[in-house]
């Protein structure tokens, strides 16, 4: 019987093309995958292991961290740390970049990962996942910086996320489109299930968090007062909606049946000084280069995620993204 590509076997293919391969980036890829599977036994033995709950801590952002955000990036780094193909890495649940202990070689990428994203739905037991994103090492190996983590989206080498759901997904791109990959538990890998995945340029679903909905601006209020008004407003048709509060959860829904996510800055966050909710480093850029790279747009509203500048580790933008039409019609309602 034949059991389908394993994702080794896919990256390794795929690597045997590029020129210049070391096999480091393989190597890499293959312990981010390793990191995954094992977040993805935690999480799903859940209260079995007494992992569910508040750790009783803050990060750097303010919020509380649950006891599986704090395992799961302990799982991200040591999964990470001693294999020598990275210079540094950067977690939203750590402060400052994670140096690689001298006992261990270094290697020439940067590793930046959100562990836990969506974790607020882990004690309701729903879809939470991990983000990353690999961006080369432009200062050498030796004394990477946090400046060394500022570039721009379009310099990311790779970016995936693993969705911990009713099964568990690895999605991911090298820069050549999307793939999707579904853990098997029996043999403990993952298979290519979804292979070049697409999002529709079209879509009548939008996903927004509508108890902000009076800080938002004239131009995303504009937009969901349309989508609202259905088949007898200016769009033309109906609009269905949706809201997990899993970043993963809801990039996934758009990459398998389309639409449209929207996590604007509004008047509430701006009084508290702050540019949007989600962090553009380990959140914004790496989900925006799976949608672009599934034929999808990625904007904060006048601007393409992925051309920003970034100038600190755990920045906030806002993000719209999703089907191409819609993000173009948000692009122009923000520059009008
Ligand atoms: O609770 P809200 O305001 O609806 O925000 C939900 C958003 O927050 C996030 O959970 C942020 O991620 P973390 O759980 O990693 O902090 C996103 O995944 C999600 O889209
Ligand atoms: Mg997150
Ligand atoms: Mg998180």
């Amino acid at each position: 019987m034949h059991h389908g590509t394993t994702i080794t076997q896919f990256i390794s293919e795929e690597q045997r093309h590029a020129p210049g391969a070391t096999g480091e980036f393989t190597a890499l890829l293959h312990d981010i995958v390793t990191a995954c599977k094992m977040i993805s036994n935690q999480v799903n033995h859940g209260a079995l292991i007494g992992a569910l709950g508040s750790a009783g801590s803050e990060n750097i952002q303010g919020e509380t961290q649950k006891k599986l955000d704090i395992l799961s990036n302990e799982l991200f780094i040591q999964s990470n740390e001693w294999a020598g193909h990275l210079a540094a890495m950067a977690s939203e649940e750590m402060d400052d970049i994670y140096h690689i202990p001298a006992q261990y070689p270094h290697g020439k990428y940067l590793l930046t990962f959100d562990p836990l994203d969506g974790s607020s739905n882990i004690d309701v037991n729903v879809s939470v996942g991990t983000i990353f994103s690999i961006l080369r090492c432009p200062g050498g190996n030796e004394k990477p910086t946090m400046r060394d983590f500022l570039q721009a989206g379009a310099q990311q080498v790779a970016a995936g996320y693993a969705l911990y759901g009713p099964s568990t997904m690895m999605v991911l791109t090298m820069g050549h489109g999307v793939n999707g990959f579904t853990l098997d538990q029996n043999i403990g890998e993952f298979i290519l299930t979804h292979p070049q995945m697409t999002i529709p340029n079209e879509t009548q679903e939008f996903a927004i968090n509508a108890s902000n909905m009076r800080f938002w601006d004239a131009p995303v209020k504009r937009y969901v007062d349309e989508c609202l008004a259905g088949a007898e407003g200016p769009r033309g048709k109906d609009f269905n909606m949706r809201w997990i509060a899993s970043m993963v959860a809801e990039v996934h829904r758009i990459l398998t049946r389309g639409g449209v996510f929207l996590y604007p800055t509004d008047a509430k966050m701006r009084a508290k000084g702050l540019d949007g909710k989600l962090r553009l480093l380990y959140e914004a850029n790496p989900m925006a280069f799976i949608v672009e790279q599934a034929g999808g747009g990625a904007i904060t509203g006048p601007e393409r995620i992925m051309d920003l500048q970034p100038s600190n580790l755990h920045q906030r933008v806002p993000v719209m993204l999703g089907s191409r039409s819609e993000i173009e019609r948000l692009q122009n309602y923000h520059r009008a």
